[in-house]
């Protein structure tokens, strides 16, 4: 095990290139299952939810080749194996297997996704997907049960705003007999890059980011090459690093489109940002930051994925600041580590008031999650002296090469391994 260490203070310049989108390859990489020839998808990002979901593909009797952001998906002897444990529980993407396997095979017995920890995440909307579908689902022991006789195309509406069940249940529609009609879906990017390689693979879908979808089963599905979006949430996290300590830095190979909500708010601290086609150019404001209230919500409203490295970023601005999470009321984790660097921050429900104007000061802290550790991040490069932040893994699931792309804006940040004293403290912990 690793810790990441920086050496804050030091200001970032230059351009930093953008990979393809986490949300959007987990979803493609499962997808694959339901083409009856190679499905060849590139622009990966280098990170670790991509690799265990290529090693599921594997456990399934398919063939897989990752090189250098290309995957080439040989699914023609994938069978209906039961992963009821292991790897499926070490991303929260792997109840995407549900969908696509429900969808060719018309069975699957798939354990409960992990992911980050952000308090309750059921996924009541995608069973209630499914049986709509005509599945008959249980949940045995952690692991969830499916099992059809054929899918039919059904009306459904989802209580919830989801974008995991959004996917998962156009994943098993394409293959169903007739058509399905998803009511207020969720409208992310992420779904559209999702139906652009369902109907490369010949799949007949409608309406896609938008909140009705409509889908008319096909037969036979086959493969395609696929090059998949940018990442909207690591392009936004170099945006808050570079509107925290950068002079000038271009964020290049982003759809600025995706990320207004976060530019708004931005401009309206104070931070001086420039938008171009597929670029994003960030220049230091002298004159300090204020800080703003933000709210978070489903797409195109202010993303939750942003919210703790966007609260790391007010802990500098002058005043005080609010942030909401109206989708994941327990997302705070990473307040009690930017209060042991020195932030004055309270968290009320589902809010945390920021009184801001803090000089973070480097320690040792540790990423409870993915964007935990982003918000930590953040703030060692903010911080005096040097940040030491354990949890690595929680990073390495959604930022590839995230030392290299800092380093090459200036940052000072480096890994080392965990000595035994500290691994033994934090199994302990
Ligand atoms: C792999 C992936 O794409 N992960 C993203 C996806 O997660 P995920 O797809 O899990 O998130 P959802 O959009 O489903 O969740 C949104 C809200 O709906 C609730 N809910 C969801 C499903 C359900 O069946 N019942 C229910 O009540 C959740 O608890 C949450 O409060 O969208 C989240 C919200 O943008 C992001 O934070 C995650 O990065
Ligand atoms: C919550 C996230 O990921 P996951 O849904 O994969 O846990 C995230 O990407 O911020």
């Amino acid at each position: 095990m690793e810790k990441l260490m920086i050496e804050g203070g030091h200001p970032l310049n230059g351009t930093v290139q953008v990979s393809g989108a986490k949300n959007s390859a987990v979803a493609l990489i499962p997808a694959a299952i339901l083409a009856d020839s190679p499905v060849i998808i590139d622009n990966l990002p280098n990170i670790s939810d991509v690799t265990i979901l290529s090693e599921l593909l594997e456990e399934i009797g398919g063939s897989t080749n990752l090189s250098g952001g290309t995957l080439e998906i040989h699914p023609e002897k994938m069978f209906a194996m039961p992963l009821p444990n292991g790897r499926v529980k070490k991303l929260r993407a792997s109840y995407y297997m549900m969908g696509a396997m429900l969808g060719k095979f018309k069975k699957a017995v798939i354990g409960l996704p992990g992911g980050c920890n952000l308090g309750p995440r059921p996924i009541d909307q995608h069973i209630k997907g499914f049986e709509a579908l005509g599945a008959k689902v249980t949940n045995e022991q952690g692991a969830i049960y499916l099992q059809a006789d054929e899918l039919i195309g059904a009306r459904i509406y989802l209580d919830v705003v989801s974008v995991g069940a959004t996917i998962n249940i156009m994943l098993a529609a394409v293959r169903a007999k007739g058509r399905t009609i998803i009511e207020n879906a969720a409208k992310e990017p992420e779904i559209i890059d999702v139906a652009t390689l369902l109907s490369s693979m010949g799949a007949n879908i409608k309406g896609a980011g938008t909140n009705v979808i409509r889908i008319d089963g096909v037969d036979e599905l086959h493969g395609c090459r696929h090059s998949i979006i940018p990442d909207r949430i690591e392009a936004g996290t170099f945006i808050i690093m570079a509107s925290a300590m950068g002079e000038s830095v271009l964020i290049d190979n982003v759809i600025p489109d995706h990320v207004e909500s976060l530019i708004a708010k931005l401009r309206e601290m104070g931070v001086m940002i420039e938008e171009e086609d597929d670029s994003i150019l960030v220049r230091a404001n002298h004159k300090g930051l204020q800080g703003v209230d933000v709210k978070t919500l489903v797409y195109p409203g202010f993303p939750t994925d942003l919210q703790q490295p966007f609260t790391s970023l007010l802990t500098r601005a002058e005043g005080s600041s609010m942030v909401t999470d109206t989708i994941y009321n327990a997302r705070f984790k990473h307040i009690d580590e930017l209060r042991r660097m020195g932030a004055n921050i309270k968290v009320e429900g589902r809010s945390a008031l920021i009184n801001g104007g803090s000089t973070l000061q480097g320690a040792t802290v540790r990423a409870s999650d993915l964007r935990a550790g982003a918000a930590l991040v953040v703030a060692g490069l903010m911080a005096d002296g040097v940040t030491e932040i354990t949890g690595v893994e929680h990073i390495d699931r959604g930022y590839g090469g995230l030392e290299e792309k800092l380093i090459g804006l200036g940052a000072n940040i480096w890994r080392e391994k965990l000595s035994e004293k500290e691994l033994s403290e934090i199994e302990n912990s």
